[in-house]
């Protein structure tokens, strides 16, 4: 889907990436300053680099070798940032259909109203800009974004501006525009638990170089060292199978392969539920001891990063395939004598519906 290796310098800031994916959605992560909008810019036409080559679904929209700048009306890269950017002289439904100017007629793929079913905007189409929520807004740029019949969908921190319940919201119409759409989405964001449930494949920057590409579980521990408080976000994200409401005493128990998960909640939802679990709320153990702990999953040790001097990122591979990552102490690894490929339990203290972290 896309494929870049692009060089810019500015005063005190040199970025030079290469990087090549086929993932749905690929995120870009990192510290504040490392290069992740730059990039994205560079994406959408409306920063050039010094030299370089971007191809996106085949097509060419820079080559500097070869004299090649497609601007960004041309590139059909559709833009989401953090505030969308919307014309406050033009009603909602003017600035939707905007977003197909560009693009030729004969391209014109994107179902009008379809779209803006998805996005749930139908009854904004005659309102004005400056009336709209955040969320609101957030939804008419991307029905704005998507009707270009993009290659791909750019989104700068899309959710950087909103609240939690719209939050949550915007992660759950991503995923929908992912799966139905099938609109190839870049996703720049600093927060891991983010990326943890949206992208298939994040490419970690620090200062202007891509230092780690390949499945956010398996970069984001690395990542964590990098970022400010980063250790605190990392949040791993399952799926479990919603086994029984326990009125009395106010509690749901799911079922994963690798054990029974504990929700201090009821749940009224059947079927499945995604539930979250701080990387820095789980205890490891040899042993299922007699504990209040009630969510104890069992795996094996895959991974071990050291994440500054004392702490360590532990990847397990949990039974039924899924993986779980705990930060602990480095000292209560040693002394434990867990290593890679130990069996452990993951004593979770308490796992929240994924609703709530978001
Ligand atoms: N228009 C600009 N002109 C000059 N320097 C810029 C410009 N935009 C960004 N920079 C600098 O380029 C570097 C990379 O910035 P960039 O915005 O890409 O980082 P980022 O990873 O997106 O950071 P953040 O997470 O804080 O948004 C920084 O040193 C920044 O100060």
């Amino acid at each position: 889907m896309i494929s870049l290796d692009v060089r810019l310098t500015r005063k005190g800031f040199e970025l030079d990436c290469a990087l090549q994916s086929d993932a749905r959605i690929l995120a870009f992560h990192g510290p504040s300053g490392a290069g992740k909008s730059t990039l994205a810019h560079l994406i959408a036409g409306v920063t050039r680099p010094d030299s370089g080559r971007i191809v996106v679904d085949g097509v060419t929209l820079l080559d500097t070798e070869n004299r090649v700048f497609l601007p960004p009306e041309k590139r059909r890269v559709g833009v989401v940032f953090q505030d969308a950017l919307l014309f406050p002289h033009l009603r909602v439904k003017t600035n939707i259909l905007f977003g197909q100017f560009f693009t030729p007629k004969a391209e014109r793929r994107a179902p009008f109203d379809a779209i803006i079913q998805t996005l749930g905007v139908g009854h904004l189409l005659e309102r004005w800009p400056a009336t709209l929520s955040g969320g609101e807004r957030q939804r008419v740029g991307l029905a704005r974004a998507l009707l270009s019949s993009p290659r791909l969908l750019l989104m700068d921190e899309p959710m950087a501006a909103l609240d939690h319940a719209r939050r949550l919201e915007i992660v759950t119409l991503i995923e929908r525009l992912r799966d139905e759409f099938k609109t190839p989405i870049v996703l720049v964001s600093h927060s891991a638990e983010e990326i943890a449930r949206l992208a298939d494949e994040a490419a970690i920057i620090n200062k202007g170089r891509i230092v780690a590409q390949g499945p956010p579980l398996d970069v984001l521990p690395g990542a964590a060292r990098l970022i400010e408080g980063g250790r605190f976000g990392l949040i791993n994200s399952l799926v479990a199978r919603i086994a029984a409401v326990d009125e009395a005493y106010g509690v749901t128990r799911l079922s994963h392969p690798a054990g029974e998960i504990l929700v201090a909640a009821r749940i009224a939802q059947a079927g499945e539920a995604r539930v979250a679990i701080k990387a820095t709320d789980i205890t490891l153990a040899k042993a299922p001891a007699e504990t209040s702990v009630r969510t104890i999953l069992r795996g094996r040790i895959a991974r071990i990063e050291v994440n500054g001097n004392a702490l360590a990122f532990v990847t397990l591979d949990l039974a039924g395939g899924d993986k779980l990552i705990a930060a602990v102490t480095r000292l209560a690894l040693d002394e434990l004598g867990l290593a890679l490929g130990s069996q452990v339990y993951a004593l979770v203290k308490s796992v929240a519906l994924d609703e709530r972290i978001l």
